[in-house]
């Protein structure tokens, strides 16, 4: 018997020892690497082995019978090579390489990531991989493992590891050059929910659709691959990995903007990076979700550039249904006019009181527009989901984070505009209000409003469409409001949702699972 150690190699902290094999055992199985299967049969049938096999040892039987094997090694000069490690999560001994070719490789009985629980009966709990070298060292005639198949161990884990990624781009293996096999891509849509089987590859990961009930992963660009092509194809001449700086910013509702103030805005967006290069939305990590009936609804939000439609669609849906639709009451510093109700049309509020809330973190969304404040509150949410309605909020998208939690579950529409021809058709006779410098009037949207409402669509799904569940272009404004109300009608009715995997690891005390696996995607 023969049994040394290599040091550990400092690149790769693995503890590396080789055995020789004559036969490895477990309760029914023979294997012997070094000779052919029949000469090998032969001297089996013929000969008694010293040692002799042991029985199987009682305590086994307490546990899963699926779940351990016990792996006997009697030695010859054949050497076996496999290094061990302890697992840094679990603190257990697994088996960190099989060496290609070597006996443990022939022998298929000992793999990568099995679990060592006994050497020789003797428990590897709380040891070290150099304590557990010794034992083998001192063995004689026989090693025996308890081991815990790797296989085995992944089944147990699947079903809390499973990785699910909702894609945030349309893809087509066929309009796709670079695939390495186009019979073996799969292509899916924006907002398909995906099933991530592999990952080893940095370029082309495997996935399989949910729709399909079908295992059988295909190749999918990775995160990477899918980024780092963004980057070519929007910006040639800037190296992959240049990062911009969020610079999306839109007056607070109310302050509808004036051709000067138009201008500024358009200089600031190009002086702030938005038009640089920046990540484009490519999968974000989601896990399933069953709503229980007496929960309150997920908060929709609506999005989009100004005068896309936003508040038309929000007021036809509290038309449409207001016992079900709700929208929030917003706080203002001005004075009450004759004709308003508090609580109705404003929280009417103090400025120190505004000011308060404002350091308290309790908007969501302020602004100043005539010298006074305005400003959508938590509250004002909270106070509609009470009541059992969906809320309906809309915000700037870089306010979405404030509710992108768990407690209100966002579901996130980005209203989008049609192409400019169109937008020229549906919006001939369409008013948009103007900002502050135009005193708040009311005039027919120009050119340059259609070409910024594109530019600043643009801009937001860049920076902000990871966010986005639901995007509605807006053309047609009937066939927009139909396809909206369908769709959250679906949402509200549909048992299993798919929800962002951070927003359940935000709240300990619903997280199913660990969500290390996308760190720092949203
Ligand atoms: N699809 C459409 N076809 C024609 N007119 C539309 C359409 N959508 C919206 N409009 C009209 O365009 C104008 C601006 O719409 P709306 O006020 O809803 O914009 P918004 O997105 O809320 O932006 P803002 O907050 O700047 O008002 C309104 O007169 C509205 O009736």
């Amino acid at each position: 018997q023969r049994q040394t150690r290599q040091q550990p190699d400092s690149q790769h902290p693995d503890f590396h020892f080789v055995w020789s094999v004559l036969l490895i055992n477990t309760f029914t199985v023979f294997v012997f690497p070094s000779q052919s299967l029949l000469s090998v049969h032969d001297t089996v049938a013929q000969r008694d082995f010293e040692p002799t096999l042991p029985p199987i040892p009682d305590d086994v039987l307490d546990e899963d019978e699926d779940s351990v094997k016990i792996v006997s090694l009697v030695k010859t000069n054949e050497p076996l090579g496999a290094t061990i490690k302890k697992d840094k999560s679990t603190g257990a001994i697994v088996v960190a390489r099989i060496m290609r070719g070597g006996a443990a490789d022939k022998s298929g009985l000992i793999h990568e990531g099995d679990e060592l629980k006994e050497v020789n009966g003797i428990s590897l709990e709380h040891r070290k991989p150099k304590e557990i070298l010794p034992l083998l060292a001192c063995s004689k005639g026989e090693v025996k493992f308890k081991i815990i198949p790797a296989s085995f161990k992944e089944e147990m884990a699947s079903n809390k590891k499973k990785l699910f990624l909702r894609a945030l781009f349309d893809y087509d293996p066929d309009d796709d050059p670079a695939v390495p096999c186009k019979d073996a891509a799969i292509g899916f849509k924006r907002g398909d929910v995906l099933q991530v089987v592999s990952m080893e590859d940095d370029t082309w990961w495997q996935a399989c659709h949910l729709r399909d009930g079908n295992a059988r992963g295909g190749l999918i660009p990775s995160r990477q691959l899918h980024e780092r092509r963004f980057i070519l194809l929007s910006y040639p001449s800037v190296e992959p990995g240049a990062k911009s700086s969020t610079g999306l910013r839109r007056s607070f509702r109310l302050g509808r903007k004036s051709s000067r103030a138009r201008e500024a805005a358009r200089r600031r967006r190009w002086s702030t990076g938005v038009h640089g290069p920046t990540r484009p939305p490519t999968y974000i990590e989601v896990i399933p979700y069953h709503r229980d009936p007496k929960e309150r609804h997920r908060l929709v939000v609506l999005v989009g550039p100004d005068g896309v439609g936003v508040n038309e669609l929000k007021r036809r849906l509290l038309l449409s249904d207001p016992d079900h639709y709700g929208v929030t009451v917003p706080h203002t510093t001005r004075e009450k006019r004759r004709q308003e109700k508090e609580g109705v049309d404003y929280h009417f509020v103090s400025v120190p009181m505004f000011e308060e809330d404002i350091l308290n973190h309790r908007f969501i969304e302020y602004g100043r527009y005539n010298g006074h404040y305005y400003g959508t509150s938590l509250d004002s949410v909270n106070r509609v989901m009470a009541e059992g309605k969906v809320c309906l909020l809309d915000v700037h998208p870089g306010k979405i984070k404030h509710v992108y939690t768990c407690e209100y579950k966002p579901y996130v529409v980005f209203v989008k505009p049609p192409g400019i021809e169109e937008l020229r058709l549906t919006r001939r006779r369409a008013k948009f209000i103007c900002g502050e410098e135009d005193k708040g009037s009311v005039r027919v949207f120009s050119e340059e409003d259609f070409e910024d409402m594109i530019s600043l669509a643009d801009d937001m799904e860049s920076q902000c469409g990871h966010l986005f569940e639901k995007v509605i272009v807006n053309g047609d404004i009937a066939m927009a409001f139909r396809e909206l109300k369908a769709d959250l009608e679906r949402v509200e009715q549909t048992e299993v949702q798919w929800l962002p995997a951070e927003w359940m690891c935000s709240s300990p005390t619903k997280a199913r699972r660990s969500c290390g696996h996308l760190d720092s995607w949203i």
